[in-house]
């Protein structure tokens, strides 16, 4: 065979292959209903580890590297699991019958959470200023003012200055639904749920800890802001019901007081990262064609970090009532850094290292 028939059977091959990948799909719809039938969950642990096994042991067999055959039934297990609680959510119909209103609802997680909505059955409608749905299936007002806010749910999805002002104006409308704000802080919105609380509204608070793009939600964790109002944390709580995602309640406090490390450390470091890296001098343009393993790693979601919208990240930094305390500590960090290199002090060094392993050890994992 010349290489332009060895491409072309690679190309017949590359359609069976997905053609199967197709079959599974199909079938892991099937194992949906069946689950459902038999109240079972959607995801089941003991298995992948058995599909997995099963896939390593075929693999060595067929003379195929076991890791690359771990790492295609990893990707078709996940693709399987966001069918299936596609299928869960949708079949939940939580929302048949019921009305959304999401404010700023053509944002990049407002566009989520009305899909979302949507997949439930509820009937949505979107309010933003900014443009027009790309769902013409959703009703759409451009000042969520003029509405009569007669909806089962009220969602607060703009950027964090502004959801405070919103959450305040609608607690002097009282409406009836279940009202929640999903921004990323809750101390700069503390004035707006007070407000919806004293108003007698059914308020909490809710963060998605996933972005816009999140199909999945096994793995991501959604908080929910207990504010007084048990009926609206478990009716917010119940929305993610049929879904994977881990639930977990606490206070507003305490949420920024995590927040300012899950999000404000993170960000902060590979701000420091790139800044560092961008501002090497000389050295930049040569760094920019090297790679390692950890760099590439790095500088990976570094990317990422760069790409993000830098209103929303400097409010996470600037609006946390507690964003100086994670701040501070990366500085203490980099000082002890300093110290034990500067100084040669190796003790140090590896007393770091060795805290830090025990640390990232104790960190249970879940993906
Ligand atoms: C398809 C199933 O559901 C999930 C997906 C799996 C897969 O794609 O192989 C395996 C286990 C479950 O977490 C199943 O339970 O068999």
């Amino acid at each position: 065979m010349n290489l332009q028939e060895i491409r072309e059977r690679l190309s017949e091959l590359d359609r069976q292959v997905l053609a199967l990948v197709a079959e599974r799909q199909r079938l892991s719809r099937e194992v949906a209903e069946a689950k459902r039938a038999e109240g079972k969950a959607t995801r089941d642990y003991t298995r992948e580890r058995e599909v997995l096994m099963q896939a390593r042991a075929t693999a060595d067999s067929l003379g195929v590297s076991p890791v690359l055959a771990e790492q295609v039934m990893r990707l078709l297990i996940r693709g399987s699991l966001t069918t299936q609680e596609r299928i869960r959510v949708a079949a939940g119909g939580r929302g048949d019958g019921k009305t959304a209103l999401i404010i700023g609802g053509t944002g990049k997680m407002g566009r989520w959470f009305s899909d979302f909505m949507a997949s439930q059955g509820y009937t949505v409608t979107v309010a933003d200023p900014a443009r027009r749905p790309d769902n013409a299936a959703y009703a759409y007002i451009a000042d969520w003012r003029e509405s009569s806010l007669d909806y089962d749910l009220i969602v607060v999805a703009t950027p964090l200055k502004i959801a405070n002002v919103v959450l305040q104006e609608l607690a002097g409308r009282k409406p009836r639904g279940i009202v929640f704000d999903i921004g990323s802080l809750k101390t700069p919105l503390r004035q707006g749920i007070d407000a919806l609380q004293s108003a007698g509204v059914k308020v909490t608070s809710v963060h998605p800890m996933f972005g816009p793009d999140t199909e999945l939600l096994s793995g991501r964790h959604v908080i929910f802001i207990d504010m007084g109002n048990r009926e609206a944390v478990q009716a917010a709580q119940e929305l993610f019901g049929s879904t994977m995602a881990k639930q977990v309640v606490m206070g507003l406090d305490e949420h920024d007081r995590l927040i300012a490390y899950v999000l404000g450390l993170s960000h902060a470091l590979n701000i420091a990262f790139f800044t560092a890296l961008a501002e090497s001098g000389e050295a930049a343009p040569r760094l920019a064609q090297l790679s390692s393993t950890t760099y590439d790693a790095q500088v990976d979601v570094a990317t990422r970090v760069a790409a993000e919208s830098p209103d929303l990240y400097f409010e996470i930094q600037h609006l946390n009532d507690y964003g100086r305390e994670s701040l501070q500590a990366l500085r203490g960090a980099v000082e002890k850094l300093w110290q034990s290199v500067s100084t040669g002090d190796a003790p140090q060094f590896t007393a770091m290292m060795q805290q830090g392993r025990e640390y990232l050890a104790g960190r249970v994992r879940n993906d």
